[in-house]
């Protein structure tokens, strides 16, 4: 779809303020009913809608990715398919109350089936009972994981609390769809509430009302800057103290070491650089490669990048298609530009920037002799890759730079086959990212497999995939009860 006409789409829908407003209303009631709908019930729900997501609607989601957000069809089938199926069953299989188990979820039922000590139970019973919010969560979603909005919006939802979703002005179809999916599976109205809106008339509201209780956030930075800067302006204001998780940027590494098989560094490169045009937060942004394994490494890294085809994402001989939309294409150009300008920097690959006909950008590689030039810096969020060629005798002085040049810590991965200086980067470089890899691209986190999450400025690290993140939108309840009348108000001593 161009995007001038989803742009007219999406003002067409967007809610204003006084929307905004009505919908924490809706939510806000809901939520209460909604939190006393049992477990099973919500799980036959959230069963139902990965069934609808892995059956009957798996083309639609496909295709309104495809079509919404540029994604290939096997970028597709990995975020609209694959990604979103597993967030709704490995998380629904999460069963708080009843002894159902699963392989895949039995990491999640271990750190939920504790249970407080009851010294003895003819005297005393305690137990722990999870409930949602007492008001409303804010899930406000990127635009480039169909899967990631869903998760957002539907983990806290299961976990008993009412949602407005707010999806991302260029990911709005697919988010639709995902959730009419969820609607037709049996989630109530009210409980998810679709609310398309402005990025301010939304965060300008939900941190005025007082029944915030949660946001989850994923994107970039300054947004979720701005955000937490609300809430702590408002925060007498709130019934509850609001929780605030989210995922935001990174400028993820590649560090390879001159032991580093060649083909896999290679490979593993493009594909997490240049995917999805590099619109992916892990997506390999920075690359530091030793003087004597640079010729290889180069040629490999020209021959391949002038193989990708980058063209509509519905060929399938599609590698890439174009970035989101205008405002990306021109930051992506200024840092492309920057590259041209400089006389540290070398474009060695690619560079070409074309609007005529959708807002495309070659796969750019650009050599740098500063590794503290921006390019090595900054998040660029597009299809260039920056690279440092140091020399083998300043491995030691390379990794300080890998470790402490950026404000991120999201993705990062080392390429080594020597094993002694394997297990010194893994303590060298612990900072860097909350997803580390060795041997293998900084990108490709599968559910239940590598949690995913990041610290330092790339966001709370919550590691949504993983059995903890559920509990973050859950407000236990330790519950006493006393078998045994209180007879009296004097202590044992005082009795003698
Ligand atoms: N760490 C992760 O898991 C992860 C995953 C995906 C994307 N990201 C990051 O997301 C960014 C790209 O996504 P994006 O361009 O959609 O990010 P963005 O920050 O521009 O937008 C994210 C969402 O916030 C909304 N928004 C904008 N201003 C707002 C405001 N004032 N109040 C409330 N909501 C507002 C947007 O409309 C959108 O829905 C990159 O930085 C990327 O690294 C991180
Ligand atoms: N799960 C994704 C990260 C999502 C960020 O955009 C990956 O690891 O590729």
């Amino acid at each position: 779809m161009p995007h001038n006409h989803k742009k007219q789409i999406a003002k067409f829908y967007y809610a204003d303020k006084n929307l905004v407003n009505k919908a924490i209303d809706v939510a806000t009631e809901t939520q209460k009913k909604w939190d006393r709908t049992p477990f099973p019930e919500r799980l036959r729900i959230w069963e139902k809608a990965a069934s609808l997501m892995a059956n009957e609607y798996r083309a639609k989601l496909n295709a309104a990715t495809m079509l919404g957000q540029a994604k290939t069809i096997i970028q597709a089938e990995i975020d609209s398919a694959a990604e979103l199926i597993d967030f709704f069953r490995k998380f629904s299989l999460l069963d708080l109350s009843f002894p159902l188990c699963r392989i895949n979820a039995y990491f999640l039922k271990e750190a939920t089936k504790y249970q407080p000590i009851s010294e003895d139970p003819r005297v005393t019973k305690n137990s722990m009972r999870y409930r949602g919010f007492d008001g409303f969560v804010a899930a406000i979603s990127p635009f480039n994981f169909t899967a990631i909005g869903g998760n957002l919006a539907y983990t806290p939802a299961l976990m008993g609390n009412a949602v407005l979703w707010k999806p991302s002005d260029t990911a709005l179809l697919s988010n639709w769809v995902t959730f009419q999916i969820c609607r037709e599976a049996g989630v109530p109205p009210g409980v998810v509430n679709f609310v398309p809106a402005d990025g301010p008339v939304f965060g300008d509201n939900i941190t005025a009302s007082p029944h915030l209780a949660g946001i989850n956030f994923t994107g970039s930075v300054p947004t979720f800057s701005r955000l937490w800067k609300q809430v702590a302006q408002n925060i007498g204001m709130f019934r509850n103290f609001p929780r605030l998780i989210g995922e935001c940027g990174g400028k993820n590494f590649h560090f390879i070491h001159p032991s580093a098989d060649v083909e896999s560094v290679v490979n593993g490169t493009i594909r997490s650089a240049f995917e999805f045009c590099g619109q992916k937060c892990s997506a390999c942004s920075r690359m530091y490669v030793p003087e004597s394994l640079w010729p290889q490494v180069k040629k490999g890294l020209l021959e391949k990048r002038s193989q990708l085809k980058i063209g509509d994402p519905t060929d399938v001989k599609s590698f890439t298609s174009a970035v989101i939309d205008n405002k990306a294409f021109d930051r992506i150009k200024s840092y492309i530009d920057h590259a041209k300008n400089s006389p540290n920097l070398e474009v060695i690959g690619g560079g070409k920037c074309d609007d005529s006909v959708g807002y495309f950008i070659e796969p750019t590689i650009v050599q740098s002799k500063d590794p503290l030039d921006k390019i090595m810096k900054e998040e660029i969020f597009g299809p260039v890759l920056s690279i440092f060629v140091y020399k083998d005798s300043q491995i030691k002085e390379t990794l300080d730079i890998v470790a402490n040049s950026t404000q991120f810590a999201l993705t990062g991965a080392v390429f080594a086959q020597d094993e002694n200086f394997l297990k010194q980067a893994i303590e060298d470089l612990k900072m860097t990212a909350g997803n580390f890899y060795v041997n293998d691209k900084s990108t490709g986190s599968v559910v239940g497999q590598q949690p995913f999450g990041g610290a330092r400025m790339s966001g709370t690290n919550d590691k949504a995939g993983g059995p903890h993140y559920c509990l973050r939108w859950g407000n236990p309840q330790a519950i006493k009860e006393t078998f045994v009348p209180l007879k009296d108000i004097e202590y044992p001593y005082m009795q003698q």
